[in-house]
């Protein structure tokens, strides 16, 4: 948990009007929205797991030397879920966290593959996600989707059961809408997950993978390419080819971009050298996200205190901007419509008062 990367930059005001603004959150994984509360709880419950029970001791823990490093701690963590009660807890918490922050609609990175091949039930583990989605819409107003993701460094038994798991009538939670791709990129070609992308758009879910984080934008092109890509998780070495940029924008491809997250896991230096101007200039739509919150010691509140200083905006621009989250997700138009029209009527009586 790197306290040092909140940005304390952003006015007090303009933190007040984040912290209220209706906004949708797209990019953020299940295991990594974990509370320190939460992690020390399991890790009590766990003795024998490395992960430290003492909150305070967390923060160390959760500083990163690399990206495989970050893995290698995240997969630490996601071995403390060990039964379904777990996964209930954890995903409850997580609604009531993105509640507590107007978080309206989140779209939530679930990786079965890591619970059921550590022997969680299947139709248990779902039957817990579904619970707690249910139980955080009826109870704090947030609505929840899943995103099913591939751990990429798995390989592809991981990717034929995720698949399985996503597109089988009998098993597939209502909740779902989108099939990702995550872990390291290095060493982990897209390419060779397009028959799975394949049957899991032909079954009706929607393409998001993660490509560009840690690896050049030829990544991208491949998500873009194979895996038929609607939005791209991170994307940050677009950055570094202007067609793929002119691509992005002329297709309406959005960026869920994290700025915390890549300073924390080491594929951006610093906030200041960040390319998300570069992809508001060059026309493409960009969300901002929070990724795993408090293992980067963030939330998504600050990713907008982040994105306002980058991008030098004012309420207006940071309410356009929880607009284009919105229409970038996977709401019907209806969901869309209402969410903005929220956005709206926030942003007015904010400036009138
Ligand atoms: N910023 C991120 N960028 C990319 N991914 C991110 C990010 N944040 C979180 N993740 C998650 O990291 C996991 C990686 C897990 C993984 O590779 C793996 C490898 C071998 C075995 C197993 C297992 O479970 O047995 C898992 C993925 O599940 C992904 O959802
Ligand atoms: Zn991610």
């Amino acid at each position: 948990m790197t306290d040092h990367l909140v940005d304390a930059h952003a006015p007090r005001d303009l933190r007040a009007f984040i912290a209220a603004l209706p906004k949708a959150e797209l990019h953020v994984h299940h295991v990594g929205s974990a509370s320190p509360r939460i992690v020390s709880e399991l890790a009590a419950r766990h003795p024998d797991s490395r992960v430290p029970a003492d909150p305070e001791a967390l923060s160390d823990y959760f500083t990163f030397t690399d990206f495989a490093h970050f893995v290698e701690v995240y997969l630490s963590v996601v071995d403390l879920i060990r039964t379904p009660e777990d996964v209930r807890l954890l995903t409850y918490e997580v609604g009531r966290e993105l509640a507590r922050q107007q978080v309206r609609y989140a779209e939530l990175t679930v990786t079965p593959y890591s619970s059921t091949r550590r022997g969680i039930d299947e139709r248990a583990f779902m039957d817990a996600i579904e619970d707690a989605r249910k139980a955080a819409e009826a109870e704090f107003g947030t609505v929840l989707r899943w995103c099913f993701d591939i751990p990429g460094e798995a390989g592809l038994t991981a990717a034929e059961e995720t698949t399985r798991l996503a597109t089988d009538d009998r098993l597939r939670p209502e909740g779902l809408v989108s099939f990702g791709l995550g872990g390291p990129e290095i060493g982990v070609p897209r390419p060779q997950f397009k028959p799975y992308f394949d049957r899991a758009l032909a079954a009706g879910l929607h393409s998001v993978p993660h490509a560009g984080e840690t690896t050049g934008p030829e990544t991208v092109w491949d998500a873009l390419t194979h895996l038929r890509a609607e939005r791209i998780g991170h994307g940050t070495s677009s950055a570094r080819d202007p067609k793929l940029l002119a691509h992005l924008a002329e297709h309406r491809i959005p960026l869920e971009v994290c700025p915390t997250s890549n300073i924390a896991t080491r594929a951006v230096r610093t906030l200041d050298e960040h390319p998300l101007k570069e992809f508001v200039r060059a026309g493409v739509p960009v969300t901002v996200n929070s990724d795993d919150p408090p293992m980067f010691g963030t939330d998504l509140n600050n990713e907008y205190a982040v994105a306002a200083r980058l991008l030098d905006l004012d309420e207006r621009g940071l309410a356009e901007l929880a607009k284009n989250a919105v229409e970038a997700s996977f709401l019907d138009e209806a969901g869309k419509a209402r969410i903005k029209a929220e956005i709206d009527a926030y942003t007015s009586s904010w400036l009138a008062a």
